[in-house]
């Protein structure tokens, strides 16, 4: 996180449109969030998820963002596609645990929901919570997100 507060991009295919629209919305009225950056789509376009994961991925390479959060049907396709990306860890979660592990456990920089698995209410929730998670460098999991960079380097 910057001084300034977490810098969000946040993306979906037309699948997860209207989610993504309330849950910016969230965001910038959420005082920990410094930056918001909207990959799109937008109303009536209709990029195909894997382009929206690698463009959100790429941000969190090149240090652009903090955080990217990508909505499709599912969740799934998302992080498959931003998992391509070297050093970006992305998963698909929908339960509250599984969110705060995905950052003190694994370190994942993407969060990714499916808007026709989880109710909007419940998503909403999510972000809320996945924002105040931080993952700390010097928790045993550090050797384990190592491991996962070193085996690509
Ligand atoms: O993981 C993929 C997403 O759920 C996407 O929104 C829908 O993909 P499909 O149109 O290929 O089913």
């Amino acid at each position: 996180m910057s001084v300034l507060g977490w810098r969000v991009a946040v993306g979906s295919d037309d699948a997860g449109f209207e989610y993504k629209t309330r849950i910016l919305s969230d965001l910038d009225e959420d005082s920990r969030v410094g930056l918001v950056v909207d990959l799109g789509v937008r109303a009536n376009e209709h990029t195909a998820y894997p382009h929206v994961a690698s463009a959100a991925g790429r941000l969190i390479q090149t240090n652009q963002a903090d955080r990217a959060l990508l909505i499709c049907g599912t969740g799934l396709g998302m992080a498959i596609a931003a998992n391509k990306l070297q050093r970006v860890r992305a998963v698909t979660a929908h339960d509250s645990y599984s969110v705060e592990r995905s950052v003190l456990s694994n370190n994942a920089q993407v969060l990714c929901i499916g808007q026709r698995v989880i109710g909007l209410e419940v998503a909403r929730r999510l972000v809320r919570e996945w924002l105040g998670y931080q993952f700390d460098p010097d928790s045993p999991s550090a050797a384990k997100i190592a491991a996962i960079e070193d085996d690509l380097a």
